[in-house]
């Protein structure tokens, strides 16, 4: 048998993938399409090949091309919410690896993900025992909360955006929080939601009340009937739980009331919830689960679900392989700056994702002046600084303002990978904030600012391994979090007074 030529890769896909239709896309953005997963109201969604990726199973990713308004304001909303929506937590939550919400044609990649819908399994079941029934209901509370975190409603959450799979149920459909009243939808809608109101985390919380209940009970919590008979009944507070867990009756009923400010917290709801689960497991008064006390939960009442056949399939690309293939799968988030490799289409390279430059959060100003830069005298070479995407006064021309910082103690690893936030709240300024500027070719190793939530490019020593330039970096500080970076200044001496230049950043991070 002769090696496989290095130009082709392998991928697990399921076993009766859809073939494409004549005019579908063979490459969206930098993914090879494989076969057509399905059309849902607010999209196609494909199977595609992300090349980059290390392992067979990982390469495997869904494409949701979208149905989006026009370029304009509307679409503007669409790319401030899918760039939100990266930043979530995905442990709960499908979110985008990458998208291009500005293409002509907008969509976005998202893991692919094996399971069934909450409604099959219900329709297939009935109503869940109590075990399931409470690790969905804390996982969708978990997961909503995490929405919420980034200033993401969901708006439309119901049992068939629920996928079940083998570690616990996942949110999908997060892109458009859309307004859909037809058939049964009128059942997960609050309200105030159906009279017009936008999405709220109030309307989500009705929204879990009425997935827990269904889920529990196998019934529809206010009944068949036409859209707006289901509505009335919402909105006079006539659910029926009969049959839900005693325990949850009280939270499920008040999650449900008509009023939104009556309705609890996602916080109230998550440690509700895991109270009944402590009492049903004779658990009281041991102090509330941690969170993998909920991940092992999970995993033991959804160990049952199991993932559906895949089969390998063998891909040919065309062109050469990318410089350096970084130790995980290169998860990139769209927002700005981050590279992915172009497959398919016989090219390798990169590209830029489109992503919203203007999210005021993250580039708020700052009344923070800088210091002029120190001499190469009284300065190190080589340093380790906070950059602060906030702190920039000029986040096209520079020059960029840094804060050198230090740390007594080693980073720990093993610990999971932290938020940007809570990374650098780890390491003490060192020094007065200074400016330099940045070489766009200079060579920049990223560990965590190019990677999705949860994931990380390093090596043994926490440092970064993604090969980037200084012209992406100086992207990333136009919307980024705060990063701590060891940089490298060149050896020639500025102009007089003149801010000193960056030639090498190395990205410094922990997991
Ligand atoms: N991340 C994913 N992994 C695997 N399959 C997916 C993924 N996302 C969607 N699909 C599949 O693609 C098909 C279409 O999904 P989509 O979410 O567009 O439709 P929908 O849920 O029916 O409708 P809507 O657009 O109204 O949300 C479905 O069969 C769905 O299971």
């Amino acid at each position: 048998m002769s090696p496989r030529s290095p130009r082709e890769i392998s991928v697990l896909v399921p076993e009766h993938l859809p073939p494409l239709y004549p005019d579908d896309p063979t490459r969206i953005g930098p993914y090879l399409v494989l076969g057509r997963l399905g059309q849902g109201a607010s999209g196609t969604v494909y199977a595609a090949v992300d090349a980059a990726s290390p392992t067979a199973g990982e390469r495997l990713v869904a494409v949701k091309v979208v149905k989006a308004p026009a370029p304009g304001p509307e679409r503007e909303a669409l790319v401030r919410r899918l760039t939100a929506l990266s930043q979530v937590d995905p442990a709960r939550v499908v979110v985008p690896l990458a998208f291009d919400g500005r293409a002509d044609r907008p969509w976005l990649a998202m893991p692919y993900m094996e399971g069934q819908r909450l409604s099959h399994f219900i329709t297939k079941r009935g109503g869940l025992g109590t075990g399931k029934l409470l690790a969905l209901a804390v996982g969708l509370a978990e997961g909503l909360s995490a929405l919420h975190a980034r200033g993401v409603a969901h708006g439309s959450l119901n049992h068939e955006r629920v996928l079940l799979e083998s570690h616990g149920p996942h949110i999908m459909d997060c892109a458009v929080a859309d307004a859909h009243t037809a058939g049964s939808g009128a059942t997960w809608m609050s309200p105030e939601r159906y009279r017009g109101a936008a999405a709220s985390p109030a309307a989500d919380v009705f929204a879990w009340g009425a997935v827990t209940a269904y889920a529990g009970t196998g019934r529809l919590p206010f009944g068949p009937g036409e859209p707006e008979e289901i509505a009335g009944r919402a909105a006079a507070g006539e659910h029926n739980l009969t049959g839900l867990p005693k325990g949850l009756v009280p939270l499920v009923s008040r999650s449900l009331d008509p009023d939104p400010d009556a309705r609890p917290s996602l916080n109230e709801v998550i440690g509700s919830v895991l109270a009944v689960w402590q009492r049903e497991n004779g658990r009281e008064g041991s102090g509330p689960p941690d969170r993998d006390e909920v991940a092992a939960l999970m995993e033991r009442e959804w160990r049952a679900v199991e993932p559906a056949q895949r089969v390998p399939r063998v891909i040919r690309l065309e062109g050469r392989p990318p410089r350096r293939l970084p130790r995980r799968a290169p998860i990139l988030v769209g927002a700005g700056v981050l590279a992915a490799v172009l497959v398919g289409a016989g090219v390798w390279g990169v590209v830029r994702l489109a992503g919203s430059s203007d999210d005021e959060a993250l580039v708020a100003g700052t009344e923070q002046e800088a210091s002029p830069s120190p001499s190469p005298e009284e300065a190190p070479r080589t340093l380790v600084v906070r950059f602060d995407p906030a702190e920039q006064e000029n986040v096209v021309e520079g020059p960029w303002v840094y804060t050198p910082v230090d740390r007594d103690d080693e980073p720990q690893r093993g610990q999971g990978v932290p938020t940007h936030q809570d990374w650098a709240a780890q390491w003490e300024e060192a020094g007065e904030p200074a400016s330099a500027v940045i070489d766009p070719e200079a060579e920049v190793l990223c560990a965590k600012f190019c990677a999705a939530p949860d994931h990380v490019f390093l090596d043994e020593e926490g440092r970064g391994t993604w090969e980037l330039t200084g012209r992406d970096f100086i992207d990333y500080l136009s919307w980024g979090p705060v990063v701590i970076v060891e940089v490298t200044f060149s050896e020639e001496e500025p102009a007089e007074g003149g801010p000193r230049e960056i030639v090498q950043v190395t990205e410094l991070f922990t997991d």
